[in-house]
């Protein structure tokens, strides 16, 4: 076939390293952009195949998101603006590693086994985020989609959630909202400006926040967004790319799991901050308070402040919806028994990964769902918007109700459903905080976190770490799990457990207890026991203090 033969003679220009193996992991393929150019050009092809399968667009995103300037990456996007499905999960891996002379094979078992009609239309969106080497690599995902006579469209710079937004917009003709990046900025902007007209008293000062962009691509989509936001939100922004690295000693992901304000950003005391990660779909809020001390407000204390004024609206409006929050196991102890004892809200963990959460938070009406992290955003099911919008048009229903349909309705088109996204969350929560006249201390204290502290422990192979229960306990290597039992038993209010990375070579131990020191040497005790029987490698973890 005249495909396979472009597919043989384009390949060539994107050659594959003989040998390298790399994996579809929890985000994607991700590691140093010089390894990657083949994988680009076959995640191409697949999202054509995808495409043509489904008779949809399907979406290629080319970031490493938090990862260093010089790595990069790639996720594929699932017509309603979802992740991937994990079966075609496993062909991205089966494509990405098949050796040079094998790829029409791999190609073609792939179509045999999914009987794509290779007749059938494709189309495909590319986005980028601003590493210096997302251009070449989004030209090779646009070589992989031509080659097998895919239509591509090419929205450049965006934002993650933006290209999800895209593709969602396109495959619901319009419903969702309007393919383009404008569409995307009037949507949010018009349903925050209809929040915030619901802040009565809300000062300038009240007004002013001042965003960290990690240097990326989150920076450079804040500045297009400002004329959309007629001041009803004023941006000071920093780290926006024209000096600094991207990632380093900034953003989202440093904030968290260093516990301290990035560098290149001026706090003053008390001042509202939050920093987005490099492909702007994570976020996190912090400030600094009289003393200088660093008080961050992460995933967790984020899914309570939605839950709590989404909890609020649908009792004024007097609908029976079933509303959820959705955490890992690296939520804040104290987070899951806030929302559990004094909400009263269901809690539902489950593995590290926001596919995993999303499709959890998809069984309920409103399922609320972040990662400590900061990657989260809230589902509204079709049932409970469409109950939603009837209210709002129902001539029965006093003020009081109607109000706060309308603010469920507003709140649900400054959403950006498809998957976590910076820029939508940052605009939920200033209108949350605008309307019920919140600061960030008043925020801040809704609970108190347990101390914690993240290691990693390196082993030479960490799938012999086989967890259960939605990762909170190991069922191997013979012991560990024993261990960790009487070590959490030595501390107050402790709780530990241990994971194999998705995302990098290493193990992750997690800790917390009723007090920074004890968390920390709990984490450490878990790492010398996770060093000792998983078969660690290099030096022994030695103690943080
Ligand atoms: C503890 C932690 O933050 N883990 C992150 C990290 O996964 P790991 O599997 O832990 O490497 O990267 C994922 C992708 O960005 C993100 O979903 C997840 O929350
Ligand atoms: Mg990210």
């Amino acid at each position: 076939m005249a495909q396979f033969q472009e597919v043989s003679k384009q390949s060539s220009q994107h050659p594959k390293l003989a040998g390298l193996v790399l994996q579809y992991g929890t985000a994607g393929f991700r590691t140093s952009a010089k390894l990657l150019n083949h994988i680009m050009f076959r995640m191409g092809l697949l999202a054509t195949l995808r495409s043509k399968k489904t008779k949809a667009t399907i979406g290629v995103m080319v970031t490493a998101s938090h990862n260093p300037e010089e790595d990069n990456g790639v996720k594929l996007i699932d017509p309603m603006g979802e992740m991937v499905t994990p079966t075609w999960e496993g062909y991205a891996t089966q494509l990405a590693n098949a050796e040079q002379d094998d790829l029409l094979n791999a190609l073609k078992d792939i179509i045999e086994k999914e009987a794509v009609n290779m007749s059938q239309e494709a189309n495909v969106f590319v986005g980028k985020d601003t590493r210096s080497s997302s251009a070449s690599l989004s030209q090779a995902v646009l070589d992989g989609v031509s080659a097998l006579g895919g239509h591509s469209k090419d929205y450049g710079l965006v934002t993650t959630p933006q290209l999800h937004y895209m593709v969602c917009s396109q495959n619901t003709q319009g419903k969702y909202g309007e393919a383009t990046v404008d569409g995307y900025y009037r949507k949010l902007c018009q349903a925050f400006i209809q929040l915030i007209k619901n802040a009565t008293n809300c000062t300038d000062d009240q007004k002013h926040l001042c965003v960290d962009g990690a240097n990326g691509i989150g920076a450079l989509k804040v500045l297009e967004m400002e004329s959309h936001l007629k001041k009803e939100l004023q941006i000071s922004l920093f780290n926006d790319g024209s000096k600094g690295k991207l990632n380093h000693q900034c953003g989202a992901d440093f904030v968290k799991v260093q516990q301290k304000p990035p560098t290149g950003i001026k706090i003053n005391p008390g001042e509202r901050c939050c920093s987005f990660d490099g492909d702007a779909d994570r976020i996190v809020y912090y400030y600094t308070d009289s003393e200088g001390q660093f008080h961050l407000l992460d995933g967790d204390k984020i899914a309570t402040v939605i839950v709590t004024f989404l909890k609020e609206l649908i009792t004024q409006a007097g609908l029976d919806l079933k509303v959820a929050v959705v955490q890992t196991a690296y939520a804040n102890g104290s987070s899951t028994h806030y929302l559990e004892d004094t909400m009263k809200v269901i809690v539902r963990c489950t593995k590290t990964g926001v596919k995993h959460l999303h499709h959890v938070a998809q069984e309920f009406d409103v399922g609320v769902y972040f990662e400590a992290n900061g990657h989260g955003t809230t589902l509204f099911s079709k049932a409970a918007e469409e109950k939603i919008q009837q209210l709002t048009e129902d001539p029965n229903a006093n003020d009081e109700r109607k109000r706060a349909a309308l603010l469920l309705q507003n709140t649900i088109n400054v959403i950006n459903q498809t998957v976590g996204d910076a820029i939508s969350d940052m605009l939920l929560i200033e209108a949350i905080l605008a309307i019920k006249g919140m600061t960030v201390q008043q925020w801040d204290a809704i609970y108190t976190d347990l101390p914690n502290r993240q290691l990693k422990v390196k082993v030479s192979d960490r799938r012999v770490i086989d967890t259960t229960d939605a990762e909170r306990r190991t069922l191997s290597p013979a012991g560990l799990q024993e261990a960790i039992d009487s070590l959490v038993k030595k501390h107050k209010l402790a709780r530990s457990f241990v994971r194999p990375s998705g995302t990098e070579d290493v193990v992750r131990v997690y800790a917390e207890a009723d007090t920074q020191e004890s968390a920390d040497a709990l984490a450490h005790e878990v790492s010398l026991a996770v060093y000792r029987l998983a078969g660690g490698v290099g030096d022994e973890p030695k103690p943080l203090h």
